[in-house]
């Protein structure tokens, strides 16, 4: 036991872990930055660059550690490169670590739910900020349980180092072995320290990890409890009334408040609704006013198949300024896909889809736009989405994700977008809630953000993919309510996919009945609804009707 406590503290032992200690940190840092740019690689859309990366993966991957060190510490001194043993070791093992550190980032990346993607892209973030801010910080909190196990394995990896001559713990452990013949005492010592040094990289894992709990660090934001407050909830009649919002929506129509809608005069809309519309005095119809507005998005013969799947044949649809249009029609009919070809989130296979002039995605020769020219292309054409699962950006608060397209789309200073973030959240009634974050939001709460956020990038066309039917029935209402006021008290331009024929009688000007790919029947909505034309139209008009009552 002595002789243990004194192996402990022999100076020669602790000199191997400091030596071990060297290597690893080159290693594994060293090993973490190629791994980053390895994973870039990899993940790059260029075949070129991405089979390099994979080459390199092969290679390290696929040859034993042991002989990478005597390959660096025998074979670089002809290349003119003298490096000592211990940096020798911090290089073979960087190279070595590489690989698994970029295998580690680069499946942290594609475990990012696409929907935040598609949610960053939409609002108009170029692919940078989309990985800087909205995709990296996700995915290195999900990695840094494998990367604290990655940082034991390169200590325990530098053990190896000492084929190379590096006088790091185990050789000196051996020399010191061979010498005395305490085998037993020695290793058994040098076992301990090594279990020390491992236990604190786990320690400090651990510490990173709590630090980085979205829960801890949304209690700690707030400083009070963040569990779902349901209570919190406005029911729909407590929904603030709308507000004019701060250049949210840039609609002549509204601005001008020439639009009356006729179930509002009629007494059958919210009272917040009712009261906006009678300020409009004297005011042409709705339906006049919106046939005689120019149109803000052109639908011309688009087409688009997934693979051998041909899911539209054909769209051809206008859309006024101001319109409210609900595309109706059964499941797998198209139309989310087509929400998602006109911003551009797919790509279109034949045919054109306009917003004022601009095709977005494409050149005047037809030619596809990088992803980072597209991004501009959103934000000059106006076009925002709402999405059906939300995709609120999940390490960020409510007035964090509303205020996205204020501060990295649009440059408003952060205290600024701040406030302007909290005023859209008030106007969805949900100014108590901006410090939550999305998992502690009820569905309808979320859904709510989800429209600040596409408000706050000020559309001019505003897309919502079935923006109901995730939510409980309890919650569907409170969003129905936002987006009715949306439509009748500030005139936004919508496009709206749904399967709720009651909310769409209510908010839509027209519906879009789409069946097959094709559009087959649109007209005034309650044209539509009451007395479809088209057989495949009137049988699922039916059944949806049997359903809802
Ligand atoms: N990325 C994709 N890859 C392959 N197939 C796809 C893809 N996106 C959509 N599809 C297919 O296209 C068809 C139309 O889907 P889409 O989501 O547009 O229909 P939908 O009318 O919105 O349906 P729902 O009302 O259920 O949302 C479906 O058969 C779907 O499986």
């Amino acid at each position: 036991m002595s002789s243990f406590l004194h192996y402990l503290s022999m100076p020669y032992l602790l000199g191997g872990i400091l030596v071990t200690l060297q290597a690893t940190a080159l290693g594994f840092f060293g090993g973490f930055a190629g791994g980053l740019v390895l994973s870039g690689m990899a993940l790059s859309g260029n075949r070129v660059v991405s089979g390099i990366a994979r080459t390199y993966s092969v290679i390290f991957r696929g040859t034993p550690l042991v002989l990478q060190l005597v390959f660096v510490f025998t074979a670089l001194p002809h290349a003119g490169v003298v490096l000592s043993p211990v940096m020798a070791a911090g290089v073979a093992l960087a190279a070595n670590e590489a690989t698994f550190f970029a295998e580690i980032l680069r499946s942290a990346v594609l475990g990012v739910d696409k929907g935040q993607t598609d949610a960053a892209r939409a609002v108009g973030l170029r692919p940078w900020i989309v990985m800087r801010r909205i995709v990296g910080p996700q995915a290195a909190r999900a990695a840094i349980p494998a990367i604290g196990s990655e940082a034991v394995a390169t200590m325990k990896n530098s053990a190896l180092a000492s084929i190379i001559a590096v006088p790091e713990l185990t050789l000196r452990s051996n020399q010191l072995a061979s010498a005395t013949f305490d085998y037993f005492s020695i290793f058994f010592a040098s076992g301990l320290m090594y279990l020390v040094l491992t236990g604190a990289i786990t320690g400090l894992q651990l510490t990173i990890e709590r630090a980085a709990d979205l829960s801890r660090i949304g209690s700690r934001r707030r400083g009070r409890p963040t569990a779902p407050d349901t209570a919190a909830t406005p029911e729909p009649a407590e929904t603030p009334a709308p507000q004019p919002m701060n250049g949210a929506v840039h609609n002549g129509a509204f601005v001008n408040g020439a639009f009356v809608n006729g179930a509002v005069t009629n007494g059958a809309a919210p009272e917040g609704a009712v009261s906006n519309a009678t300020v409009v005095n004297g005011a042409v119809s709705r339906d006049a006013a919106v046939r005689r507005a120019r149109v803000a998005l052109t639908i011309t013969d688009v087409h688009k198949s997934f693979d051998d799947h041909e899911v539209l044949r054909g769209i051809d649809l206008e859309i006024r300024k101001s319109e409210v249009v609900a595309l109706l029609g059964p499941s797998g009919s198209g139309k989310s896909t087509l929400l998602r070809l006109i911003n551009h989130l797919e790509t279109i296979d034949r045919g054109t889809i306009s917003f004022d002039g601009i095709e977005v995605g494409y050149r005047d020769d037809g030619a596809t736009l990088p992803e980072r020219e597209v991004a501009r292309q959103r934000v000059d054409a106006g076009v925002g989405m709402v999405f059906q699962h939300f995709n609120l950006f999940g390490h960020l608060t409510s007035r964090e994700n509303v205020a996205v397209p204020l501060r990295w789309v649009h440059r408003v200073p952060k205290d600024e977008a701040m406030a302007q973030a909290d005023r859209l959240l008030d106007r969805v009634g949900l100014a108590e809630r901006a410090h939550a974050l999305p998992r502690h939001l009820s569905g309808g709460q979320q859904q709510r953000v989800g429209i600040a956020r596409a408000l706050a990038g000020r559309p001019q066309v505003l897309l919502l993919d079935e923006p109901t039917s995730a939510l409980d029935p309890e919650r569907v209402q409170e969003v129905l309510e936002v987006i009715r006021s949306l439509a009748l008290d500030e005139g936004l331009t919508m496009l709206i996919a749904t399967h709720q024929l009651g909310f769409a009688r209510e908010v839509a000007d027209r519906a879009v009945f789409m069946a097959g790919g094709r559009v087959l029947e649109q007209g005034a909505t309650t044209e539509v609804l009451d007395h479809p034309k088209h057989p495949t139209a009137a049988r699922f008009l039916r059944a949806v009707h049997t359903v809802e009552v």
